[in-house]
């Protein structure tokens, strides 16, 4: 792997509609906004840094036998060289959403906010609207 722009990313992320709105969170000092998750830890499988992830940034508890893969898609990251890869798995939780430490601020978003969104994600909001699982 020599060049910046062949840099893949690889995270995991969640996929989490209620009410017909994604839910997505943006980081301090950015104004785009991500979807929940991040990179595996080495030997770590996609289940298990899903619920590391989203139990840091989130403060819930992802429920195991819940998850299912969304679908995987791959865009340009934000804010560096390559491209960022997500494996997106839809979840229920038990717990409270709470932005944690590391998390500016959490929202739904609803159709017409497809814009707010990281590349990668506003690929996911596509797939999602196709489905028609945005309605809020
Ligand atoms: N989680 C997440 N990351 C995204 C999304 N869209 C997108 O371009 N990224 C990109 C942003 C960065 O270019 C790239 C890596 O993010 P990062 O550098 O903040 O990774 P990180 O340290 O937070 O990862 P981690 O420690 O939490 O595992 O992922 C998205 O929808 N969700």
């Amino acid at each position: 792997m020599t060049g910046g722009d062949r840099r893949v990313i690889d995270k995991v992320t969640w996929v989490r509609v209620e009410s017909g709105r994604v839910l997505a969170a943006r980081s301090h000092g950015k104004t785009v906004w991500y979807l929940p998750g991040g990179k595996r830890e080495p030997g770590e499988s996609d289940l298990a840094a899903l619920t590391r992830e989203v139990a840091e940034e989130l403060s819930v508890s992802i429920d195991p036998a819940t998850v299912h893969h969304f679908g995987t898609v791959e865009a340009p990251a934000h804010g560096q060289a390559g491209v960022v890869r997500m494996a997106c798995y839809t979840a229920e939780y038990r717990g409270t959403l709470v932005a944690s430490a590391e998390v500016a601020e959490l929202a739904w978003l609803g159709p017409g906010d497809r814009d707010r969104l990281s590349a990668a994600g506003a690929l996911v909001f596509d797939e999602l609207h196709r489905r028609g699982e945005l309605t809020g």
